[in-house]
């Protein structure tokens, strides 16, 4: 049997949902913890998720000791005994990339072992290594691996992002902190996840300015130490919600979410309609009428997150009139449409655009949880439809959403888990180990 989650559409929700610590601020400040050579972190709000987990362990992998009990994680990275990051823990997790930057900066080499063959699609991390070039480390790409080499530090370059990628202003600012010299990053990400990962690089001793902005400064400091630090409420977690409310006609109290993070979410909700009022201590989301359609397209931060695409769709599925949604950060993120229109959604993908006819009855059915988002949106569109949808795929799910299922009942969904035994998530796509986006 296969593990699913059951939802009977239809129910009004309400009460407080608690948002938990972000995954995406959690995973580049736990690998950016190898980064200290004396004393201990202390990680707090880390969210007990699978990537939590696997990153955990790709840590643990390369000599470093993980505590992790009750949403605190504690890291020890005194010593590191390899500076190799295996591909049976590489394969579950694209983000295990994040380690290279900090074995790189502190070791002087790090190698990422990868599957063979040649490299698809769309997730290349060219820029991560741009940036290491250039503050002198030397690239190896071979059968199977990436390696970076230093010898002696890094030394502080001026780097500019042809895209302004996430993971790569991760990489390279974690990299540059103990380089020798400044390292500007120029056409930085803004996301919050790069502002909480810098305070807590700077909690550890390093000298980072103008995180957030898309100019970021690093001045590279000799060592760094344990620090202690609170990661950010998830914004998409609580995007996740809010739409949750929003799409079942319901009020809901959404606990932590921040709202300077979710501007552009809490934006288009207004436009169509939706009530949302903010306090210190998170969102008060409602609707009372029927919602109106919008046209939204995917940028990186302060713009609509791509991130929130397809929970967006779903709620737009339930709108009167036609929307547009157009995915400009990623290519292929349209892989919830084949399921919505199982649901019986009316929704023609044309290039980088979904084309949606809001106002169709959505029937539960049995649909495939293709992605993390994209499975999201699924239950999304399960609390809103007639009948029983089983959704499979749930480990993706599982990945960045914790006890989604009990944390919808608490707010009177009829959302069910069906737990298989030993379920082993498939590989994800090799797709982020293309080297150049020629290659994608
Ligand atoms: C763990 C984590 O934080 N994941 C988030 C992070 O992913 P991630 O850091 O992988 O995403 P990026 O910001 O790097 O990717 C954005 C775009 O840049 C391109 N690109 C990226 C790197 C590179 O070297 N070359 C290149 O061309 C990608 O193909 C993509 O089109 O940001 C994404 C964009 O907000 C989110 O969807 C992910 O949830
Ligand atoms: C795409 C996501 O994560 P990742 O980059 O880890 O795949 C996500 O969080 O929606």
């Amino acid at each position: 049997m296969m593990s699913k989650i059951i939802v009977r559409g239809g129910q009004r929700l309400s009460g407080r949902v608690r948002i938990h610590g972000a995954k995406n601020a959690v995973l580049p400040i736990i690998a950016a913890s190898i980064l200290g050579t004396e004393g201990e972190s202390v990680i707090h709000d880390a969210p007990p998720l699978d990537d939590v987990i696997v990153i955990n362990k790709v840590l643990e992998s390369l000599g470093v000791k993980i505590e992790y009990k009750d949403e605190t994680i504690r890291v020890n990275a005194r010593n590191i005994t390899t500076c190799e990051a295996a591909y049976e823990l590489v394969r579950k997790m694209r983000a295990s990339f994040l380690v290279m930057g900090p074995l790189l900066a502190r070791m002087g080499q790090a190698r990422i072992s990868l599957p063979g063959g040649c490299a698809i699609g769309t997730r290349p991390i060219d820029q991560h290594l741009k940036g290491f070039e250039a503050m002198g480390a030397e690239i190896e790409l071979g059968q199977g691996f990436i390696e970076a080499r230093v010898s002696g530090r890094l030394k502080g370059a001026k780097v500019y992002l042809d895209v302004a990628s996430v993971g790569a202003t991760e990489n390279i600012m974690m990299a540059a902190t103990l380089a020798e010299g400044t390292t500007t990053i120029e056409n930085a990400a803004k996301e919050p996840e790069i502002v909480d990962l810098a305070n807590y690089l700077n909690a550890m001793g390093a000298k980072i300015r103008g995180a957030g902005t898309g100019l970021i400064r690093i001045d590279g400091v000799e060592r760094l130490r344990g620090a202690v630090h609170t990661v950010i409420p998830d914004r998409i977690e609580a995007g996740t919600y809010m739409i949750a409310a929003a799409i079942t006609g319901s009020d809901l109290y959404i606990e932590g979410a921040i709202g300077d993070h979710l501007r552009p979410v809490i934006s288009k909700m207004q436009e169509m309609g939706v009530h949302i009022t903010e306090d210190e201590n998170g969102l008060r989301v409602y609707t009372d009428r029927p919602l109106r359609s919008v046209d939204v397209k995917t940028l990186p931060y302060p713009g609509f997150p791509t991130d929130m695409q397809s929970q967006m769709m779903a709620l737009l599925l339930t709108a009167d009139g036609t929307s547009i949604v157009t995915e400009t950060v990623f290519e292929n993120r349209f892989m919830h449409v084949e399921q919505f229109v199982n649901m019986n959604a009316q929704i023609k993908v044309d290039g980088r655009a979904a084309v949606i006819s809001g106002g169709t009855k959505l029937r539960g059915a049995k649909v495939c949880a293709t992605d993390l988002r994209a499975g999201a949106a699924l239950v999304l569109a399960a609390l809103a439809a007639e009948g029983e949808t089983e959704i499979t795929g749930i480990h993706h799910i599982e990945r960045g959403y914790v006890d989604i299922a009990a944390k919808l009942r608490m707010v009177g969904a009829d959302v069910q888990m069906v737990t298989a035994e030993a379920e082993e998530p498939e590989e994800q796509p090799i797709s982020i180990f293309a080297v150049s986006p020629s290659l994608a």
